[in-house]
């Protein structure tokens, strides 16, 4: 699903209009009937629509006629200067008035008489602005914004919650928290951000008739991945196929007192289906993984002539779990990279000792995925957590630009990209934050990226069966754990293909 911004909204609504000739109030009416499919008026008896002077308020006062025709008790507010409504807005008022629709200008004067009305309505429907709002919010729209929050009870959004921008996630000075937002066309960039948790409820997109073709135009290269998109990337195994034809791939994992990341990453990759996998890792380390592992092949650093050969035949090579932030490790990553030029997943160690010494992703004629989390590269690029997390599509952008790596960066709601085309993952859940899920999700990618998936799309591919199947295991279980993962790997794989 494309990810949208406002400066897309207004260049579609030309396109659509001026192009193409279909006319807003269409396209308004479209989003007016998208919107009535999510408000409940089996439970919602008398709503309280409040409208602002744009087309969002528009897409309000049409919302506002139709549950009307359903019979719902409605009672309408708009506020602000009604001889500056939208063209749209204006043609879905003056429809109301010939209506005798119980209409009301919210101004400070009836502020108690609105506030009185909201507190006796089942529902309050936010269609002040959407993805026109430009500047903070103040005077009556602050007020009026207060009275919803105090006194809805349930709080439908119209296109955004009014006070977040839909570019950004930032609250404009305040905004509505609302329980569902309803957004047209695409999933908007703000509600993305982690600083729209607190304020958008559910979310749903639907979608109000944009032509493919002006879509394509205008978007940013930013995605949701969708579970359609994995079917397509990922190579389907064919009736003559062999070992061979799912790809040889190399963890180099582990170091004393991290064997599990070392079997997790080895395993991982197994289950997703590559043809020959092989740990190469410390002697100590081998010992006691090698028990565990029945399928994957296990090698020491010190059988150097096997190891060359390895990393030479190998078609992608995960680097860094458990390895130890030092400089044993960074010598590896060395030695590997002189070696092939294979796609590269570095992720944990890998990431941490890669910090200072950038130029080696950039000299490196294949291509690599750094698998950050939030600290990690908050190391990485100098920037502290919490910037990172209050923007963090633009800050993993800017660090593929400037590493020349994909970045992976985990959390709620991962970001994949290499700087111009990124996906957001929408699976995954907080029941997987333990120790041991970033292994998993490094053995996932590079099979994926051993079988033949681009770089790009294993990396978005990965992180959506990783938390895919988080979700379906937390349904039942507190919590979810690595092994929990490796063991659905191949039936998750199967159904998501299906
Ligand atoms: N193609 C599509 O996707 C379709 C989109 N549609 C809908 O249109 C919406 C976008 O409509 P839009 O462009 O008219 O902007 P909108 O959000 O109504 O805001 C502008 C109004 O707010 C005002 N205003 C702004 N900031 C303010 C502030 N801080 N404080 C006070 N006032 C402020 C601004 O006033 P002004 O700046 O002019 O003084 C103006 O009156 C979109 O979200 C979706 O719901 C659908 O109808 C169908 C097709
Ligand atoms: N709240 C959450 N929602 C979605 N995914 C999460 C959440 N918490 C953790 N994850 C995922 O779990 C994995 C944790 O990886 P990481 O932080 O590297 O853990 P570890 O270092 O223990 O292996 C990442 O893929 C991350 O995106
Ligand atoms: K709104």
């Amino acid at each position: 699903m494309i990810i949208g911004t406002s400066n897309m909204t207004s260049n579609i609504d030309n396109a659509c209009s001026n192009d193409i000739g279909i006319p807003m109030i269409v396209m308004m009416e479209n989003a007016v009937h998208a919107a009535m499919k999510h408000i409940d008026t089996k439970i919602h008896k008398s709503i309280c629509v409040i409208c602002g002077m744009g087309n969002n308020g528009g897409d309000g006062f049409g919302i506002a006629r139709h549950l009307i025709l359903k019979g719902i008790d409605v009672k309408i507010f708009a506020v602000g200067n009604i001889n500056k409504l939208s063209e749209c807005a204006k043609i879905n008022f003056d429809i109301l008035k010939n209506m005798d629709a119980d209409i009301k200008i919210l101004d400070e004067i009836n502020l108690e008489y609105a506030k009185d009305r909201f507190s006796k309505s089942d529902a309050c429907i936010d269609a002040l602005f959407g993805t026109g709002l430009k500047r903070n919010i103040e005077g009556i729209y602050r007020k009026v914004i207060e009275a919803i929050n105090e006194k809805s009870a349930y709080t439908y959004a119209i296109d955004m919650p009014s006070g977040l921008s839909s570019d950004t996630g930032k609250v404009m000075g305040i905004s509505i928290k609302a329980d569902k937002t309803i957004s047209f066309e695409f999933y908007k960039r703000g509600l993305i951000e982690y600083s729209s948790d607190e304020y958008k409820g559910e979310v749903v997109v639907e979608k109000i008739g944009v032509p493919k073709e002006i879509k394509e135009k205008f978007h940013n290269y930013e995605f949701i991945t969708e579970k359609e998109d994995i079917s397509k990337w990922i190579k389907r195994r064919k009736k003559n196929d062999h070992k061979g034809s799912y790809g040889k791939v190399t963890v180099f994992a582990g170091s004393s007192g991290f064997s599990g990341a070392a079997y997790i990453a080895a395993q991982s990759a197994v289950k997703t289906g590559s043809g020959l996998v092989t740990l190469v890792t410390e002697k100590e380390i081998q010992d006691i993984v090698s028990r565990k592992l029945s399928e994957a092949m296990t090698c020491s650093y010190d059988e150097k002539n096997r190891v060359e050969k390895i990393i030479c035949d190998s078609d992608a090579i995960a680097v860094g779990p458990g390895m130890g932030n030092n400089s044993k490790t960074l010598s590896k990553i060395n030695e590997i990279m002189e070696k092939t030029s294979s796609t590269l997943v570095i992720d944990a160690d890998g990431i941490n000792s890669l910090s200072e010494n950038l130029k080696l992703i950039k000299d490196y004629p294949g291509k690599v995925i750094l698998t950050p989390h939030p600290g990690e590269l908050s190391r990485l690029t100098g920037k502290s957590i919490s910037d990172i997390n209050s923007n963090r599509i633009d800050t993993a952008k800017e660090a593929a630009r400037t590493t020349g790596a994909i970045i992976l960066l985990k959390g709620n709601r991962t970001v994949i990209t290499d700087g111009y085309n990124t996906f957001v993952n929408p699976t995954g859940n907080s029941a997987m934050a333990n120790g041991g899920m970033g292994d998993c999700l490094t053995g996932i990618i590079t099979s994926l990226c051993g079988m033949g998936t681009e770089p790009l799309h294993a990396a978005a591919a990965g992180a959506y069966i990783h938390g895919y199947i988080a979700d379906i295991i937390s349904e039942k279980q507190f919590v979810v754990n690595a092994s929990d993962i490796i063991n659905y790997l191949p039936v998750a794989i199967k159904e998501i293909l299906r």
